[in-house]
Formats: structure tokens, C-alpha cells, sequence
């Protein structure tokens, strides 16, 4: 991946924060930072103050005092797995844009699926300050055909996304190895990076094998997970080492 993870070793481990307030993130980090994570994801959407714009800057000035690992910004919207939030998509649109002027982040994640006009206006605001922008697809209900899941991302590609991410839920096993096929497909059609999950914990595996089929990027959960059949991060960097250990793969 081009920009800030670079130089780190893939796959890149990803804990997110979930913190309702600023003194439940800044504990969270505190004990999550021993875990070494590669990133942090702050999960805003779980902020109970998100319509505070000097609030959610004083979070970022708290998470940058702690912690200098590479930030990634997301507020997942209630469709895609997110909590309930007080802003209007308008609201939103705005607030991530202030958030790409702030030297705390370094990446912001959108959905996919959003109307065109607030993506380009993120892509266009994103990379003016310097910022990767990850264009995501979350479905909580199944694992759609292969087909439907390389549409997302071919769009994200479209919409001059860094990095496009696909988490689907699966409902039997099967689904669980179409996702790392289709990792596998997607990596050698697409340009960009791919971040892929099949999630709960039938999709576990998924999150410590996608590596080897192409995913750039495993969340592993710190005090609380964000998305279902997250393992916690220093189980997943064990297992991942020890599968890297014994496999040939890159
Ligand atoms: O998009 C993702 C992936 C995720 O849903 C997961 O399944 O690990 C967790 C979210 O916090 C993150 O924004």
C-alpha cells in the first residue's frame, strides 16, 4: 500500500476504539497500546457527543498525545453496522472533511454506497490534505454473489479510492471460501489494495488467513470489539506469525 503504512509488514493489524467519550477512548488506548497494534481505528460513530466539532478535535489532540500510530477516522452509518448518530449525512460529510484538515488522521473511510456527489467531494477533500481514503461495503446479512461484492469494489476503484474494504457476513462455510476466492480474484483485477473479512465467527479464519489471498489489513479487536469474530489483537498477531512461520506464501 502507497502512503502512511507503507514500511510495515503485511497484514497490517488494525484495533478499533469504541469509547462513547473521551475518557473511555484515551483508557482504551492506554490498554490497548501494549497489544502493538500496527493502527488504530477510531470508531466515532460511537462518540455520544459527534455534533460537538471542538469535542471530536479534543479526542484527536487526546489520541495523538498518546499514541503515534497511523489513525484511520471512520463513522459507520446504522446501515452498514454502525450505531445511531445525531448528524444528518450532510453533517457528516462535513465533519469528516474538517477531520482530514487534522494531522492526527491518516485515513478516513466512507461507504461505498453513499450518494456519488459526498464520495467525490471526500476524494477531493481527502487528498487535498494529504489523506488515504478507504471506500468500504459492510453487509451484516450475508455474503452476496461474487459478482455483487467485485461491483463495490470496482466502484470504490472507480471513485479513486487508496484502498477498497469488503466485510460480509457468512452463512455457512462455503461463504466463508468464497470470500477468500474472491480476495484472490479481486487482488489481480483491481489496482488499488484490498481490505476483505468475512465476519462472525464462522468468518474468524478469514481475518488471519485473508493475508495470504490478498488483504492488506486484519482488524483484531482491543477492549471491545467493533464488528463480530474479531480476535483480539494479540491472539491474531500469534497466530498470523505462526502461520507465516510454516507457509511459503508472501
Ligand atoms: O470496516 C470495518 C471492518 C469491521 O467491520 C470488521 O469486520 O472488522 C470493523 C469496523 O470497525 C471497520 O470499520
Amino acid at each position: 500500500m502507497d502512503g502512511i503504512l507503507k514500511k510495515q509488514r503485511m497484514p497490517y493489524i488494525c484495533t478499533p476504539l469504541t469509547g462513547k467519550n473521551k475518557e473511555e477512548i484515551m483508557d482504551e488506548i492506554d490498554l490497548v497500546l501494549p497489544e502493538k497494534p500496527d493502527m488504530l481505528e477510531w470508531r466515532a460513530d460511537f462518540l455520544h457527543k459527534l455534533d460537538d466539532l471542538p469535542y471530536v478535535f479534543s479526542v484527536l489532540e487526546g489520541i495523538a498525545e498518546k499514541s503515534d500510530l497511523p489513525l484511520l477516522f471512520t463513522i459507520r452509518s446504522i446501515h452498514e453496522g454502525g450505531q445511531q448518530i445525531s448528524l444528518s449525512e450532510e453533517q457528516k460529510v462535513k465533519l469528516i472533511s474538517e477531520v482530514c484538515k487534522n494531522d492526527a488522521i491518516s485515513l478516513v473511510d466512507y461507504e461505498v454506497s453513499s450518494d456519488s456527489a459526498n464520495i467525490k467531494e471526500l476524494r477531493r477533500v481527502s487528498q487535498k490534505h494529504g489523506k488515504q481514503l478507504i471506500l468500504s461495503y459492510h453487509n451484516f446479512n450475508c455474503t452476496p454473489s461474487e459478482e455483487e461484492i467485485m461491483k463495490k469494489l470496482f466502484l470504490a476503484e472507480f471513485y479513486g479510492a487508496d484502498i477498497a474494504k469488503a466485510a460480509v457476513m457468512p452463512e455457512t462455510k462455503d461463504d466463508v471460501l468464497r470470500l477468500l476466492q474472491l480476495t484472490n480474484n479481486a487482488g489481480k483485477a483491481l489496482d488499488i489494495p484490498l481490505i476483505m473479512m468475512s465476519m462472525g465467527s464462522l468468518g474468524a479464519i478469514s481475518r488471519i488467513i485473508g493475508w495470504s489471498y490478498g488483504s492488506i489489513l486484519t482488524f483484531g479487536s482491543g477492549v471491545k470489539e467493533s464488528a463480530p469474530g474479531q480476535i483480539p489483537v494479540r491472539r491474531l498477531r500469534q497466530l498470523i506469525a505462526m502461520l507465516k512461520e510454516d507457509m511459503a506464501a508472501e
